[in-house]
C-alpha cells in the first residue's frame, strides 16, 4: 500500500482520471466544481477603485456542496504537501483534505498578507491556484532582502484582491490595484513611492537659478499699468531679504470668472482640506483641518477643457512662462462668510525629489469683488491684497538662487470673509511636469 501511494502523485491521469470519484459519499464530480452555487451570473457587483461602495453581496451561509475529495489519496497527498505543491489539480479535487472549505482563506494560503480572501462563486476553482502562486510569491520572493521597506506594508487591502487580479483588473485600474492589492498582482516593490514613481531623468526644470527674479522683471516690462508690485528683492547690498508679489488686474475677463465660478458649482465645492500625513504608500493624506473651512472643487475633465478656462490658463501660461502641463488643475474656491484659510505655505516639504517638483509659483485668481473682508495676507510682508474680480496675485514658494527651496517668507492666509462671498481660483506651478504623473497616481 505504501508504495502504491508513493508511485500515484496528484492530478496524475492514470491514478486520479477526472471521472474518479472514490470514496466520497456524494455523487460530486470533479467537473461539478466548475459550477459553483453559481446563482448570480453578474460579476459586475465585484467593484474595486477608489470608490469605497462595496458592491459585493453577501452570500447566504450554505452547505458547500463542492467540500469534498474527489479521490481516497487525497489526505495522504495534502500530507505530502502537494495542496501546495500541485494546487491546480489539489485545491479542485481534494478540497476537503487541503482545507479550502471555508469561504475565508486558511492561514498560510494568503491570510498572512492583509484580508483573507473571498473565493466563492463561479470563479472560485479558478482562485485557488491564483492563491497558491501568490503564496509562492509572498513567501519566497518577497522574503528577500531588497522587499524589506515594502514588506510590512504589502497587504490585499481587500478581500476581492485575488478575483479582482483574476479578472485583469492589475492591469485595467493599476492605479489602485498595484498598491492595494499588492500581494494579489504580484508587485510589492510598488509599495514604494520612488520605486513606483521614478523622477524622469529627461524631464527638465522650467526654471534654473536666477530665473525666477528675471520671470517677475519680465512680467513688470510687458504687462505695464496693470501690474502692481507689492514687494522685490531689495537691490542695496545688506539690505534684508523680501521676495517678489505681484498683482495683475483685469488679468482675466469678467466672463472667464464667472465661468469658473459656475464650473466649481457644477462640480460641486466641497469643503477643502489640508496635506495630511505621509499614507503607506508615499501619498499624502487629505485631511480636513480647522485651519481650513473653505470649499472648493478641482477644475478636472470638463471644466479643465472649456473654453473659458482654456483661455485663462493660456494666460497664466504666457504671463509666468510656465507650460501648463507644469499646473495642478485649478483649484477653484469658495469662502462663505466667516470662512478662512489660517497662515501655511504652498510649498509641499516631498514634492521636491518627486516627479513634478516643488510648486514653484501660486497665481491666485479673484473672481469676484468681496463686500468686506477676505483679503490674503503675508504677515512677514506686512502685506494684505484685497479681492478683485479678474485680478491676479502671483508670489514665489521658492527661492531664485535655487528654485528647488522654500522660500520661508511667502507664508500667507486668507482672511475672513466678513461680508458676502469670496470666489477664487489657486494655480500651483511646478518645477516639473505635473499632469503626466497625476495620470499615474504619482503626485
Ligand atoms: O484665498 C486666498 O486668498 C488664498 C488661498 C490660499 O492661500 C490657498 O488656498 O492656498
Ligand atoms: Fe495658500
Amino acid at each position: 500500500e505504501e508504495t502504491e501511494d508513493q508511485v500515484c502523485k496528484a492530478g496524475d491521469e492514470t491514478c486520479a482520471p477526472q471521472e474518479a470519484v472514490v470514496d466520497v459519499d456524494s455523487s460530486v464530480n470533479v467537473n461539478s466544481i466548475e459550477i459553483d452555487n453559481g446563482d448570480d451570473d453578474d460579476d459586475s457587483y465585484y467593484e474595486d477603485g477608489d470608490d469605497d461602495d462595496d458592491h459585493y453581496e453577501e452570500e447566504e451561509e450554505e452547505e458547500d456542496s463542492d467540500c469534498v475529495d474527489t479521490h481516497n489519496l487525497c489526505a495522504f497527498w495534502a500530507k505530502e504537501g502537494e495542496c501546495q505543491n500541485n494546487p491546480g489539480y489539489m485545491l479542485k479535487s481534494c478540497r476537503k483534505s487541503c482545507n479550502t472549505c471555508n469561504v475565508k482563506v486558511p492561514a498560510g494560503l494568503g491570510s498572512g498578507y492583509g484580508e483573507p480572501q473571498k473565493i466563492e462563486g463561479k470563479e472560485a476553482t479558478n482562485l485557488w491556484p491564483r492563491l497558491a502562486k501568490m503564496d509562492k510569491y509572498m513567501s519566497e520572493e518577497v522574503i528577500k532582502p531588497e522587499y524589506d521597506k515594502v514588506r510590512a506594508e504589502c497587504k490585499n487591502r481587500n478581500e476581492l484582491c485575488l478575483f479582482w487580479a483574476h479578472i485583469g483588473e492589475c492591469e485595467n485600474n493599476p492605479n489602485f490595484m498595484l498598491i492595494n492589492c499588492a500581494p494579489a498582482c504580484e508587485t510589492c516593490k510598488n509599495i514604494d513611492f520612488n520605486y513606483r514613481c521614478p523622477v524622469d531623468p529627461d524631464e527638465k526644470d522650467v526654471f534654473g537659478p536666477g530665473d525666477l527674479h528675471k520671470m517677475f522683471e519680465r512680467i513688470v516690462d510687458e504687462y505695464g499699468d496693470n501690474v502692481t508690485i507689492l514687494s522685490k528683492p531689495p537691490t542695496e547690498e545688506g539690505a534684508e531679504f523680501t521676495p517678489w508679489a505681484i498683482t495683475v488686474d483685469n488679468f482675466i475677463s469678467d466672463e472667464e470668472c464667472e465661468s469658473l465660478i459656475e464650473l466649481g458649482g457644477f462640480l460641486g465645492y466641497e469643503r477643502s482640506t489640508d496635506v495630511g500625513k505621509m499614507k503607506f504608500d508615499g501619498t499624502h493624506e487629505a485631511k480636513k483641518s480647522s485651519t481650513r473651512t473653505s470649499e472648493n472643487a478641482w477644475c478636472t475633465d470638463e471644466c479643465f477643457s472649456h473654453e473659458l478656462t482654456q483661455k485663462t490658463l493660456g494666460k497664466i501660461e504666457k504671463l509666468t512662462g510656465v507650460p501648463d502641463a507644469n499646473s495642478e488643475y485649478l483649484q477653484l474656491l469658495k469662502y462663505e462668510k466667516g470662512q478662512f484659510y489660517r497662515v501655511h505655505h504652498d510649498y509641499i516639504e516631498n514634492d521636491d525629489g518627486r516627479p513634478q517638483g516643488p510648486r514653484i509659483l501660486t497665481a491666485f485668481l479673484y473672481l469676484n469683488d468681496v463686500e468686506k473682508g477676505g483679503g490674503t495676507n503675508f504677515p512677514d510682508l506686512d502685506l494684505t491684497v484685497m479681492p478683485k474680480k479678474g485680478r491676479l496675485l502671483l508670489w514665489p514658494s521658492v527661492l531664485n538662487e535655487d528654485p528647488s527651496k522654500k522660500d520661508f517668507t511667502t507664508r500667507h492666509q486668507a482672511l475672513d470673509v466678513e461680508e458676502g462671498r469670496k470666489y477664487g481660483a489657486n494655480a500651483w506651478l511646478h518645477l516639473r511636469n505635473f499632469k503626466k504623473p497625476h495620470e499615474t497616481g504619482c503626485t
